[in-house]
């Protein structure tokens, strides 16, 4: 029915009468001539300025689709400019009656016509049309836990682009614990000896390198103002004020070691494992214990990379830190470094003990570099069903794909993994999942 998809497609209420809290516009279903008058009005007037007066949903000339969610209102819209054309995204809360043009986070869509549905409270599902179904999955994320830290953060409204990756990748690891516990140690043992298995997350810091740390290999070692400035944009999942130097974990530092199949690990400080508890990214965190304070005093020192000034500084924080290893919800497991091989072998039986996710399960679609033209036609509680726009619905039932919304993880910001799509054998199938 023409008229249900439409509504589930914009969540609009149709037909409502001038005077109502509705938003208004002009709607064209997928494979229909039909035109639906629904023009959008706001207590009582039209909505100013940036109206949605002419949404052609799943058409070639797919401009804007406009999402509800509570008291805002998402317009997602392409704009054409010169030879550029673009996602403008603008947000209608009408509590305040204003349009609020938000920061936008992240990578963006390629931009070609697109239908959007809303998937839960957190997350826009965005299908790109007339580029390869790898690519066609996007997410604009309006209030997950990382855009709620980059709304703080900024002081004002934000939304994030988020690509949807097919197949699951396992969960990074992240590693803490006092300043000269060993941490870099047993990571350097496990990449030696696991390198296609395991990458590390090459952080940022403002700290000066030490005799033989390369750049871009150990760290990333950057000037303050423009790591301060990056992590402003939004660029860092992570970042911390550790032992009088600025530490971050780049979004791109995590994304580029899972893009290459391989599971990443996080050498990050207390603080840093807080926040990257607190964001999208899931994760195991581990948190290393020496034997006892005077040992952890004797291999800083041993390791002779600190003036005496600051072996005191990582001493002192050392102490704040072990106090937090306890803190509830935080850590998953405590390894004690005492005799390192005893240690190594803990930390190996503890990361095959996790191996439940398998790389890149659940995938039915055999070619998803070919080009795509799907748009979404409904939605269930788990499944967003997708047709093809080159298909027709009743004949064509190979032509309808599911995407499996029970399998998203959280990526880090700029990805969601766990995307599982499969095609529907019958129309039946798929009817029966839309009542
Ligand atoms: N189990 C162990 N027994 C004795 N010495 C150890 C052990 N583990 C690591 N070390 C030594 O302790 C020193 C500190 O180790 P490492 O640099 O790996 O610490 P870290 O936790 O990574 O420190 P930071 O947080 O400052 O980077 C090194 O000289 C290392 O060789
Ligand atoms: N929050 C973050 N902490 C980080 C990061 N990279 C490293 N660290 C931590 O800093 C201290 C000191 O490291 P050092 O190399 O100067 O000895 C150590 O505890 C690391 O775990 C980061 O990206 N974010």
């Amino acid at each position: 029915d023409i008229r249900y998809r439409a509504r589930s497609f914009l969540g609009l209420q149709l037909g409502a009468a001038p005077g109502s809290r509705d938003l208004v516009g002009e709607a064209r279903t997928p494979g229909s001539s039909h035109l639906l008058p629904i023009t959008a009005y706001f207590m009582g007037e039209e909505a100013p300025e940036f109206r949605v007066d002419r949404i052609t949903l799943g058409s070639k000339d797919c401009q804007e689709n406009a999402i509800v969610v509570g008291d805002k209102t998402y317009v997602i819209g392409r704009t054409d400019d010169d030879s550029k054309s673009s996602f403008g995204i603008k947000i209608l809360d009408k509590l305040t009656q204003t349009w609020i043009v938000p920061t936008v986070l992240g990578a963006q869509p390629p931009s070609k016509s697109h239908s959007a549905i809303l998937i839960n409270e957190e997350k826009i599902l965005v299908v790109e049309k007339g580029v390869s179904l790898n690519d066609s999955i996007w997410f604009l994320e309006i209030d997950t836990p990382f855009v709620k830290q980059q709304r703080k953060i900024k002081g004002s409204e934000v939304v994030s682009w988020s690509k949807g990756v097919l197949g699951v990748a396992q969960k990074p690891v992240v590693i803490s614990g006092p300043s000269g516990v060993g941490k870099g140690t047993l990571i350097a043992k496990l990449m030696k000896e696991y390198p296609s298995k395991f990458g590390f997350s090459v952080s940022h810091t403002t700290r000066s390198p030490r005799v033989k740390e390369i750049d871009g290999v150990h760290y990333h070692f950057a000037g303050r103002s423009k790591m301060e400035q990056d992590i402003s944009e939004g660029e860092f999942l992570e970042f911390a004020h550790v032992h009088g130097n600025l530490y971050g974990t780049s979004i791109e530092a995590v994304e580029s070691v899972t893009d290459e199949g391989k599971r990443c690990i996080l050498d990050i400080d207390v603080q840093g494992a807080r926040s990257v508890r607190a964001s999208s990214l899931e994760a195991i965190f581990i948190f290393v214990c020496p034997p006892s304070f005077e040992e952890l005093e004797k291999r800083l020192r041993a390791r002779g990379t600190e003036t005496e000034e600051q072996i005191q500084k990582r001493l002192r924080n050392a102490r704040a830190e072990l106090d937090q290893s306890n803190s509830p919800g935080l850590f998953d497991h405590l390894l004690v470094n005492d005799n390192l091989e005893a240690c190594y072998e803990n930390l190996k039986k503890l990361l095959s003990l996790d191996d439940d996710h398998k790389d890149s399960d659940g995938c039915f679609i055999e070619d998803g570099k070919a080009t795509a033209c799907y748009s979404i036609m409904s939605k269930t509680e788990s499944e967003v069903f997708l047709q093809s726009e080159t298909g027709e619905v009743v004949k064509a039932a190979a032509n309808l794909l599911a995407v499996d919304l029970s399998s998203l993880t959280g990526g880090a910001p700029g990805r969601t993994r766990g995307l599982k799509i499969h095609s529907i054998n019958s129309i039946d199938n798929c009817l029966k999942g839309i009542r």
